[in-house]
């Protein structure tokens, strides 16, 4: 007959979903009960994912059967995080993200990706957790950065387990799709793809999640709003001046999706020579001031253009982890901090129930009943406002 040893020795072989440790290992087994052929387990876990429940429960149970035992299991689980209070009048796919910060800029190859990586590992060396997803569906490169490349996703239950390096969990389109797949991927696929990385993974509990978006300002902008709070958006840009028209535009469409604007990371903006480290301006290092002065926002960080930098994201060695002495390390550990203090001031309960979509799943705009719902819905609007809603951000 089964004893409390044996039982505690057969649950060594049981993994925490996500941890190379086992339940015993990292001390989640609070209490075993013995009676004949009956026992009973009481675990104190730290993820409140109903998923990691579930995986543990089928497996401690196959295991106990195995021996002979009936099992009920108990779990003692942190409280839930209480949902931001737009998920109750808008949308929050992903309620144990506290904050949600979209990397954004207004043209491609501006840096965006090498910033997400530096800002994230940054945030991650000031003892926050941390994660990425990389929604650049078009060019996911951040697995490259993060010296992830190649490395196969783990599924728990019917969901992907983000990777992990420096600190930071990760999870990017390129992970789940073969390597240089080209994808031409119209207005609702992307939204879907956009929605099921937030939804269909297995995110733990973070205060910060980066999200590398496509250049641009298009539908998968719309649909990261419409689907969790986004408590803050960077601007990416290099200091010449047609990138800063792209700009406005990006920092324009924060606006409409009422996105608080953390502030610009002018990227690429004075040069370091590698031999004598001093920096000379080529590019019009500093525009971006008078930028974050028109948007009432800040300039989070002045990068310059440094071989170092782009070593860093071709290897997978972030400059910022490896280089910490670096000027350039330097500023984007500043402009981390001066990012988790603009979160820390931005209100938990961020509303987007102003950019959901108003017509039902499966009702068509153009529709008579469509009509209906539009016309109600300006109305009410209208109602709210005393006017019309003045945003201008396509809800109507
Ligand atoms: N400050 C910098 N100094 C030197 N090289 C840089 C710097 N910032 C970015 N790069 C390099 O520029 C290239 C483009 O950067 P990155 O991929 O981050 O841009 P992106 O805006 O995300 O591009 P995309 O639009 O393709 O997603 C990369 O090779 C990167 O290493």
């Amino acid at each position: 007959m089964a004893n409390v040893e044996n039982i505690k020795k057969e649950l060594e072989n049981i993994k925490y979903p996500g941890f190379a440790k086992s339940i015993i290992d990292f001390g989640f087994v609070k209490d075993i009960q013995v009676d004949g052929t009956n026992c009973s387990i009481l675990l104190d876990i730290t993820s409140t994912a109903p998923e990691v429940e579930a995986q543990l429960r089928k497996e401690i149970t196959a295991c106990m059967n195995a021996l002979g035992l009936n099992v009920s299991l108990n779990f003692n689980k942190p409280q839930e995080i209480k949902q931001a209070s737009n998920s109750v009048s808008g949308k929050n796919i992903a309620p144990q993200i506290k904050k949600i910060v979209m990397v954004s800029s207004g043209k491609g190859g501006v840096g965006k990706s090498t910033t997400t990586v530096n800002l994230a590992v940054a945030s991650a060396m000031q003892g926050k957790r941390v994660g990425i997803l990389d929604a650049d569906i078009y060019g996911p490169n951040i697995p490259r950065m993060m010296g992830l490349n190649g490395k196969e996703v783990e599924v728990v239950g019917d969901k992907a387990k983000p990777l992990n390096a420096y600190g930071v969990d990760v999870m990017s389109m390129g992970m789940l799709m073969e390597e240089g797949q080209a994808l031409i991927w119209r207005g609702a696929m992307i939204m879907k793809a956009i929605q099921q990385l937030l939804r269909d993974i297995l995110w733990e509990e973070l205060d910060i999640l980066f999200i590398d978006m496509p250049p641009g300002t298009g539908d998968a902008q719309l649909t990261l709003a419409q689907s969790v709070p986004v408590s803050a958006g960077i601007n990416v840009t290099t200091p010449q001046h047609v990138a800063l028209d792209d700009s406005r535009r990006s920092l324009d469409m924060f606006k409409k999706l009422h996105i608080p604007v953390a502030g610009i990371v002018e990227n690429m903006s004075g040069f370091i020579c590698p031999s004598c480290n001093t920096e000379s301006d080529i590019f019009g290092m500093g525009t971006c001031e008078a930028l974050a002065v028109q948007y009432n926002t800040q300039v989070l960080g002045n990068l310059p253009i440094e071989p170092a930098i782009r070593e860093g994201g071709d290897s997978g060695k972030p400059i910022v982890y490896f280089n910490p002495e670096s000027i350039s390390a330097k500023r984007y550990m500043i402009a981390a901090d001066k990012l988790i203090q603009f979160l820390a001031s931005v209100d938990d309960n961020i509303d987007n129930s102003a950019i959901q979509p108003i017509m039902p799943a499966g009702v068509s705009a153009c529709s008579t009943e469509g009509q209906k719902i539009k016309a109600e819905h300006e109305a009410n609007q209208k109602a709210k406002s005393g006017g019309s809603c003045g945003t201008g951000c396509g809800c109507h």
